[in-house]
């Protein structure tokens, strides 16, 4: 975190307009024009599954299979053939090439087996009977009824994936298909669903009769159900979520391209601040460095740094000028006191500022500049919750355009009831921590500039127009996690 990444700060993009400096603009402005400040998407690259979680694809996922890649089975069972009862011919376990199938023949199958070719449904365990073969002892029919006593529990259990038992315990009496046909009771002793319940496990080849019944296609997942080769699952400037690793890896892919995540630099500006303990006498404890960061990696970034800076104009002015960062970040200084010194370092470093002040409460004082190389630095008020206020409003629709996710587009108002009144500011939007209640949302106390109470048990900041939201009204939630 402390230590900043070899990156050249000037590899970005260069835009060669210079648009007018919007002060004290209207706050929905605010934000559009920060998703609108980076020239595009950083650059894309090939990384491998585990790199690509939390950033955004670069191109559309392309299937690079069928998926299911061969007709399926969905459940344990037996694949049929055509219409019962079947001679029971082997077992098709997950994993392994299937043989074809001829009319009247059935095959033990497991959940994901490969369909044997012939096919045509599969007979779930629970709803099939095995007739044993003729032995010694002559025709089995009898035993399927599950009526064979003494036979041990874990017998009855084998299943089509861990056959390896049929036959071996005690109470097999010499024949696979007697015994897995007594299988009709449960561990627990009592009867079978269909009082018939099948044999669990029946040695490839054993033979058999199964009797049951199976629809056309029954329990079977064709080939390419859920996406045929070379479709597009996904599409680009979609976050890569764990879900989208696991269906690209189901879908055949070792690497995705993925965009760069932006970096960020947290530059933390007070000499009153104090980094640990109890603050002193007149010191105030960093409330900032601890709560950004997080923040920040949430939304996508990578922060490769995080200092305090002393109130010095050169020291700020030298940060910024060589900050390796996409985005720097700095907290205070955004004000008119004596020891503000951001807007004059920014005029010193050829920075130009895009936002310089945002009708919004609390908060109004932050700002959006961009900087030589293609950077931009985003200068959040010092107070804390109005420098939550900032992130909210410039460095997240900022960092998301970066990242090369879409902008929520014009019907952005999510807007969700509010239950309780929302008072406004005269002229300002004010930015309310807020908890969803079954009723709607709902303010909470503790919501000054300087605070930080109401907004550790917050959902979200509500978006209240000036003039406020009455109660039963609706207002634009903009989550918090
Ligand atoms: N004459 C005016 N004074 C102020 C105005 C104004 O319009 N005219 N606006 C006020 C508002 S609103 C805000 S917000 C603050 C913004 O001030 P700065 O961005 O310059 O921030 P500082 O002066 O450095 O600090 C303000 C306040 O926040 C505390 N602080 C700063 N950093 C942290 C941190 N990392 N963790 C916790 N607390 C922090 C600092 O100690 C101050 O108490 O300006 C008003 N003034
Ligand atoms: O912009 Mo300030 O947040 O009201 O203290």
């Amino acid at each position: 975190m402390e230590s900043l990444h070899p990156v050249d700060p000037f590899d970005g993009p260069v835009l060669p307009d210079v648009p007018p400096t919007l002060r004290h603009c209207p706050w929905p402005q605010a934000r559009q024009a920060a998703e609108r400040a980076a020239a595009g998407p950083l650059a894309a690259r090939e990384e491998t599954l585990a790199e690509s979680l939390g950033r955004t694809l670069a191109e559309p996922l392309t299937a690079l299979t069928d998926l299911p890649a061969f007709d399926t089975s969905a459940m344990d069972g037996w694949a049929v053939a055509g219409p019962g009862p079947w001679r029971l011919a082997g077992r098709v376990l997950a994993g392994q090439p299937a043989g074809p199938l001829a009319d009247g023949e059935a095959v033990e199958i497991a959940t994901g087996a490969q369909l044997p070719s012939g096919a045509t449904g599969v007979l779930r365990r629970e709803h099939g009977r095995v007739e044993p073969p003729a032995g010694p002892n002559g025709p089995g029919g009898a035993a399927a009824e599950g009526t064979a006593p003494g036979f041990p529990a874990e017998q009855e259990h084998g299943s089509a994936k861990t056959g390896g038992r049929a036959g071996a315990g005690p109470g097999a009496r010499g024949s696979v298909g007697r015994g897995t046909a007594g299988a009709g009771r449960r561990s627990d002793g009592s009867a079978g669903a269909s009082g018939g319940e099948p044999a669990a496990a029946v040695r490839p080849g054993g033979g058999g009769l199964l009797h049951g019944s199976v629809g056309p296609g029954q329990d079977v997942r064709p080939r390419g159900q859920e996406c045929r080769r070379g479709e597009a699952l996904l599409p680009a400037g979609t976050e890569v979520t764990a879900v989208v690793l696991g269906l690209a890896a189901a879908a055949g892919h070792d690497t995705l391209l993925v965009r760069r995540r932006p970096t960020v630099e947290l530059l933390v500006l007070g000499d009153e601040l104090q980094e640990n303990g109890v603050p002193g006498p007149g010191r105030v404890r960093d409330a900032l460095g601890p709560l950004l960061p997080p923040m920040l990696a949430a939304a996508g970034a990578e922060v490769i740094g995080r200092r305090c800076v002393r109130d010095d104009f050169g020291l700020l002015r030298d940060a910024i000028r060589h900050s390796p960062a996409d985005v720097v970040l700095t907290t205070g200084g955004t004000a008119a006191g004596p020891v503000d010194f951001l807007h004059a370092a920014l005029e010193a470093t050829g920075g130009h500022l895009l936002v310089d002040g945002v009708a919004v409460r609390p908060g109004h004082p932050m700002l959006l500049a961009r900087l030589p190389g293609g950077r931009h630095l985003v200068g959040l008020p010092g107070n804390p919750l109005a420098a939550v206020a900032g992130t909210v409003t410039l460095a997240l629709p900022l960092l998301r355009a970066l990242r090369g996710r879409p902008a929520p587009g014009d019907g952005r108002g999510r807007t969700e009831r509010v239950a309780a009144e929302l008072p406004g500011h005269p002229r300002d939007t004010r930015l309310v921590p807020v908890v969803r209640r079954t009723d709607g949302a709902v303010p909470l106390p503790f919501d000054g500039p300087a605070m930080l109470r109401g907004l550790a048990l917050a959902e979200a900041l509500a978006v209240v127009p000036p003039g406020g939201v009455p109660a039963g009204g609706r207002a634009e939630l903009l989550p918090l996690h």
